[in-house]
């Protein structure tokens, strides 16, 4: 099935068919990816990577007038799926949070989201005053809150948890699922539809990847281990990123909140801390790890201890990081 074969795939909905013809004769696209205002544009015509215009460089007031994952952009196409950014469009939801340290900024996570699921699971992770914290940033993103209780195979007292999530939700839907169990998950296909808008928020290690993981049916989002002594997590995800599930719309995992790190080099190499010990096991030291001879790697996937899925996400993000870096690298020279 083609994702692309409609801007509808991708949320474009009444609101911005509505506000698009002022843009008229450019393009629009939804932002997926961003690394250091660049971004991967999903288009009706295909993924495409994208950069801001000088005029919109120039104009740009504050962090916020920047585009983030799921904002719909104004695009001009240059060659071989390259585009050029020209406008924001202005957001119907828009889910942010204090950028950390004293300045107090305001620091976009995402936007036009549809569903913000609250992602907290059943053991130590569960505690009220935090999903407080969740809620009023829910109520402020305009996104309407659904509270995930994962874990549920790990819970002796599962009613009486949901019952004290209940009492502080005010009516926002609770429900308990298990992505290990594949039990509850079913529920959540009444908030996940064709065009629709996930977000998932919560702690790192409360379940987010796995579960996402469960509803698109492949190991799509890596997961950590986490650590056995305080079962907290390892922070696996380091970026955001919009990825478009068929028949269930528009998904995006955040990073666990307490570490909401950027997508740089060096979070690439933490996060595939396996790959790059392996790949300094390989008999060539410029190893591409096609078909070298004694290549760790490629032994790793054959004896089953690396998935050639998670092979390839790294290979992904690290093209598009070199592709940033040497972009980056031209940019300074000129200067
Ligand atoms: N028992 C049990 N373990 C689970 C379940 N869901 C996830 N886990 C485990 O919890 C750990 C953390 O899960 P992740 O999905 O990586 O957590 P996350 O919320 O995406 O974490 P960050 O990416 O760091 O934000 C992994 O070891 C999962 O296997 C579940 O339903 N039951
Ligand atoms: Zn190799």
């Amino acid at each position: 099935m083609n994702l692309f074969n409609g801007k509808q795939h991708l949320g474009w909905n009444d609101y911005f068919e509505e506000i698009s013809v002022s843009y008229q004769p450019l393009i629009f696209g939804r932002i997926s990816l961003e690394h250091k205002h660049l971004y991967r544009v999903m288009t009706a015509h295909g993924e495409v990577l994208a950069s801001l215009s000088g005029k919109f460089r120039f104009e740009v007031y504050s962090e916020e007038d920047y585009p983030a994952v799921g904002d719909w952009v104004a695009l001009s196409m240059r060659e071989e799926m390259k585009a050029t950014i020209h406008h924001v469009l202005p957001r119907f939801s828009k889910l942010s949070r204090k950028a950390a340290g004293t300045s107090g900024r305001e620091q976009l996570i995402a936007s036009n989201i549809n569903n913000l699921f609250i992602v907290m699971a059943l053991n130590h992770d569960f505690n009220l005053r935090r999903l407080e914290r969740y809620l009023v940033m829910a109520w402020e993103s305009g996104a309407n809150p659904v509270i995930l209780l994962t874990k549920s195979d790990l819970c002796s007292k599962l009613n009486e948890l949901v019952s004290s999530a209940e009492s502080i939700a005010f009516g926002v839907p609770v429900h308990p699922v298990s992505a290990l169990e594949r039990s509850g998950i079913e529920q959540l296909s009444t908030y996940l539809k064709e065009g629709s808008t996930s977000a998932f928020v919560g702690s790192s290690g409360a379940g987010k990847s796995t579960l996402i993981n469960a509803l698109i049916g492949t190991e799509r989002q890596q997961t950590g281990e986490v650590r056995a002594d305080d079962s907290r997590g390892r922070h696996t995800t380091t970026y955001r990123e919009l990825i478009a599930v068929p028949k269930k719309g528009l998904l995006i995992d955040t990073p666990g909140m307490r570490e909401l790190q950027l997508w740089d080099s060096e979070s690439l190499q933490h996060s595939f801390e396996d790959i790059e010990s392996l790949a300094s096991a390989c008999y060539f030291r410029d190893c591409g790890h096609q078909n070298e001879p004694k290549c760790a790697i490629n032994q790793a996937i054959e004896e089953g201890n690396l998935t050639a899925s998670r092979l390839q996400s790294y290979r992904k993000l690290q093209r598009e990081l070199a592709y940033i870096e040497k972009k980056e690298r031209k940019k300074a020279n000129k200067k």
